[in-house]
Formats: C-alpha cells, sequence, structure tokens
C-alpha cells in the first residue's frame, strides 16, 4: 500500500506558538533527567480513564516495545525531543539518514499507519523528511487534509501575526543567542542559549497574545514561549488519524516528549493504545525511553527482528 494511502498526499504550509515563565521553567529542569523505562513520577496522577470509563495504571509492565506487532499498531511520532536531538537554534534540528530510512522501512511495515505530529509547521517536516509520511503540524492545528487549503481563516490568522514580528524580533536582537522563529500561523520565542533572556521572552509573549485577542492561546514548552491558534491539540490529531485508514483499526503507539504531547499520549491510551514518554520520568506514559537515540535504537532493531 503507499504512504499514507487514504489520506491527501503530504503538503507544505507552516509554522506556530509560547510558556509561560515559571512552568517553562520548571520544564526545562525536568528536561534534563534522564531516565529509563519505569514508572512516572509521584506529582501525576496514577491513571488516565478510558473511553469506557475504566481505569488503567501508568505504566503498562505488560507493554514491550520490542515486540509490537506491527499488522496491528500504528505509530505517532513527535519531532522535536522525540525523533531529533535538541538543539540551540530551531532551524538546526534534523534526524539521520538512517532514521529517516527506518521511519519509511516502518511505514511501509506497516501499510501506511506512521504519522508525524508536531508542534512545527508541516512544511518543516516535510522538508525534513521528504514528505513521505503524513505529518499533523502546528501541534494538531494543521492536518493534511485537502480543505485545509480553502481555509480562510488561515491567511486570516497569518495576517494576525504579522505585525508582532518586527517588536520582536528587535527584542531578539537585544539578547543575543534568542531566537523568534515565524510559524505563519503563530510564532515563537526561544531562548535556550540564553537562560537569563526567560523572563524577557515569557512576558514578550504575554504581552504579544492580548494583542491578538481571543482566539489565539500560550503554549507551554521547552525554553520556548508559543503562541498558537486555540483548538486543536495533538490528541485531536491523532484521532483524526485513527479515524481512517490505514490508521483506523489499529493500536495506536504514541511518542513524546513535552507538553504539548500530552493530549496525544493521553489520545493513544484512550483508544486503547500505548504513551511512550521520551526523556522525563513525570510524563504520564506506559513506558519511558531515555532520548531520541534510544527510540532510534529501538526501531532499527525491531525492524530487524
Ligand atoms: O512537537 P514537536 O515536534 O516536538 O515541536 C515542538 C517545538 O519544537 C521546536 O522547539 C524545540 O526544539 C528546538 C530545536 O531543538 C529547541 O531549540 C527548542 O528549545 C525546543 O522547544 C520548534 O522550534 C517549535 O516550533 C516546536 O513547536
Amino acid at each position: 500500500m503507499p504512504l499514507g494511502a487514504s489520506l491527501p498526499a503530504c503538503r507544505t504550509i507552516a509554522r506556530r506558538g509560547r510558556a509561560p515563565g515559571a512552568a517553562a521553567r520548571n520544564h526545562g529542569a525536568a528536561e534534563r533527567i534522564s531516565c529509563v523505562t519505569g514508572r512516572p513520577g509521584g506529582r501525576r496522577p496514577a491513571g488516565r480513564k478510558t473511553r469506557k470509563g475504566t481505569e488503567r495504571p501508568l505504566k503498562d509492565t505488560s507493554v514491550d516495545l520490542a515486540t509490537l506487532d506491527l499488522d496491528r499498531h500504528a505509530f505517532f511520532f513527535d519531532f522535536d525531543g522525540t525523533l531529533a536531538e535538541f538543539t540551540n537554534r530551531p532551524q538546526d534540528a534534523s534526524i539521520s539518514d538512517r532514521l529517516r530510512d527506518d521511519l519509511l522501512r516502518l511505514s511501509e511495515r506497516t501499510g501506511g499507519a506512521v504519522a508525524i505530529i508536531s508542534g512545527r509547521g508541516r512544511s518543516e517536516i516535510n522538508e525534513r523528511l521528504g514528505e513521505v509520511i503524513p505529518v499533523a503540524g502546528l501541534h494538531g492545528v494543521e492536518f493534511p487534509d485537502p480543505a485545509e487549503s480553502d481555509d480562510p481563516d488561515r491567511a486570516r490568522r497569518v495576517a494576525a501575526v504579522r505585525p508582532l514580528l518586527e517588536p520582536l524580533r528587535t527584542l531578539t536582537e537585544a539578547h543575543p543567542g534568542s531566537v523568534l522563529e515565524d510559524k505563519g500561523e503563530g510564532l515563537a520565542l526561544h531562548w535556550r542559549a540564553v537562560p537569563m533572556a526567560e523572563a524577557a521572552m515569557t512576558e514578550a509573549a504575554t504581552r504579544a497574545l492580548a494583542d491578538l485577542g481571543d482566539g489565539w492561546i500560550i503554549q507551554p514548552g521547552k525554553f520556548v514561549a508559543e503562541i498558537r491558534p486555540r483548538g486543536a491539540d495533538k490528541g485531536t490529531a491523532l484521532r483524526r488519524f485513527l479515524a481512517v485508514p490505514p490508521f483506523a483499526g489499529r493500536r495506536p503507539v504514541a511518542f513524546g516528549d513535552d507538553l504539548n504531547d500530552l493530549p496525544m499520549l493521553r489520545a493513544a491510551r484512550e483508544a486503547g493504545g500505548i504513551a511512550v514518554a521520551m526523556g522525563e520520568r513525570d510524563m504520564p506514559a506506559d513506558v519511558h525511553l531515555p532520548g531520541p537515540a534510544a527510540l532510534a535504537l529501538w526501531l532499527e532493531r525491531r525492524l530487524a527482528a
């Protein structure tokens, strides 16, 4: 079956949003915790309700990633921090040719049941992966749907963000090492390389949000303050994929590392699937992996088995 056979061809488009000061600061600290498989930390709830209302404990010891049946599962990957190691500048993030080839092989082996669900714009992922795997972008706001290209709201949202860019660019110039990411229907202020700029960046994002008014939210993330359209999230995107072939009828396995991934991990579990958290013990999940290198190794071995 061709890749994403029943989904429209992967196309392009672009960008997106932020993080509150204290939350982002704590999140950055948590990011440095290295962990292997095991139980999430005690601060999170111990279980999630499934659609049927039953409780399933977080950390499912019966889950063995090494033997997942490729005929019965669908795979959903976040990009930064999951497939790609973090870099100080968002434009520098990439994955190896080997991992890209393995994702393609996974897609072939699952009849196309592999998708990327990213906070980045779809075009950013398509440029890096070669438009061979369906991509939902902008934290779920962008979906590979033909109707999307006629969406008048997109042009309106892109236009609303334009006036914010110049003053925010001036701000980042005043904090060398910080980055303004123009995401089309949103923007992101990054301070990974210059942690002392966090307060200035988050304050600026809060002001920008106030200028935009309703319909926008601040998306918490790692060393980033993002502003993006309100509405869809990564959980919405996972459910949309699961509703259509070749994903429909399969058990979802979702991999993510950040706060924007929580709705996706939750949606996977609610659909009877598996949540895999990268890096952090306090992300609620069935399984934890230390980071992108471990994920790449798992995939390599699973395909070789
Ligand atoms: O959902 P994702 O695919 O993980 O995208 C989330 C955000 O990732 C990017 O920012 C993060 O990665 C950067 C590059 O490694 C890093 O510098 C930054 O600190 C991270 O927050 C991306 O730039 C954002 O647009 C995505 O929303």
